[in-house]
């Protein structure tokens, strides 16, 4: 689902998220792991307010592991308690609940101490668009959705997503726009699928794609398409990756169009090796 976001919507968004903040103890914050920075609501703050919250680097799979680790230690110094996950394997779901209850743990203590008697812990998931939002909560599921309306505060049709016995998760997670600040971020959310790529132009993102893959990691560029040397020329570098893949339009000359799409398609399926765009903001300055 691709979403345009207009300030009507954004108003709106906030104002779901704002509205369903009071029914859960904590937020699990998913952000994209290969973009921690640019996949994360910029008012995310400012709209969760105080609530304790995790945040989840989804699609760990994907990212760089040494990056992703990088990553963990930045979020871990800023106090901001956070785990590598993916969602379609499921790998990394299962500290979860332990380390919201560590989080939780000044609240449940209370409780304790009044004698109220210990509940499942209520949670509800935030994140932009194509984030793995659905996939993470239907991992989770299993079949154990439970249809509540007996508890006190929640509307009827609010349903529950009972994970063993300590946990529960609002069905429907809070969508948030990406940040969009600059060029350079919305390259790195269209390249990853978070913003619809028909905004951008293909060649333009391919070129985007090749200059951080010649960067980063050369010798996966190298090797994925069998170049000596990256040509620092661009179009000697795609006329290279064209006629290598036999992405050739009439007459025989290299289809520009076609080879920006393979190039794309193929950092987004991993084929060009498991990659992060952005370093914690320490590391950027050093
Ligand atoms: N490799 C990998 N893919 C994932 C992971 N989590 C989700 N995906 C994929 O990412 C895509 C988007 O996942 P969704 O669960 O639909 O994302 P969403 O946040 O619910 O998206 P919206 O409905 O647009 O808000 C799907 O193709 C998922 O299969 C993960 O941890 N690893």
């Amino acid at each position: 689902m691709t979403i345009q976001w207009f300030p009507g919507h954004m108003a709106k968004a906030r104002r779901e998220v704002t509205e369903k903040l009071k029914l859960v103890d904590i937020i699990y914050e998913l952000v994209d792991a290969r973009l921690p920075l640019s996949s994360r609501n910029p008012m995310i703050d400012e709209i969760i307010q105080h609530k304790p919250r995790l945040v989840l680097l989804n699609k760990a799979d994907m990212a760089d592991p040494q990056k992703t680790a990088l990553w963990l230690e930045y979020f871990s110094s800023k106090g901001i308690n956070a785990l590598a996950i993916n969602s379609q394997a499921g790998e990394g779901l299962k500290q979860i609940v332990g380390t919201s209850k560590v989080i939780l743990k000044d609240k449940l203590d209370r409780l304790k101490a009044k004698g109220v008697k210990p509940r499942a812990i209520r949670a509800m998931i935030v994140g932009i668009p194509n984030v793995g939002k659905s996939t993470f909560i239907n991992r989770l599921a299993k079949k154990n959705i439970a249809k509540t309306g007996n508890m006190p505060g929640v509307t009827k049709s609010q349903q529950w997503i009972k994970v063993g016995k300590e946990l529960e998760l609002l069905d429907t997670p809070g969508i948030l726009w990406p940040k969009f600040e600059d060029q350079e971020i919305g390259k790195r959310l269209a390249a990853t699928g978070a913003i619809k790529d028909t905004l951008l132009n293909q060649q333009d993102l391919a070129v985007f794609v090749l200059r951080f893959m010649e960067s980063e990691y050369p010798d996966t560029l190298k090797e994925r398409f069998k170049l000596d040397e990256i040509p620092e020329d661009l179009v000697e570098l795609f006329d290279h990756i064209g006629r290598y893949r036999g992405v050739l339009g009439s007459g025989g000359s290299i289809d520009y169009d076609k080879t920006a799409e393979l190039i794309v398609r193929e950092l987004r399926a991993v084929k060009l090796g498991r990659f992060t765009f952005e370093l914690p903001p320490e590391e950027e300055t050093e």
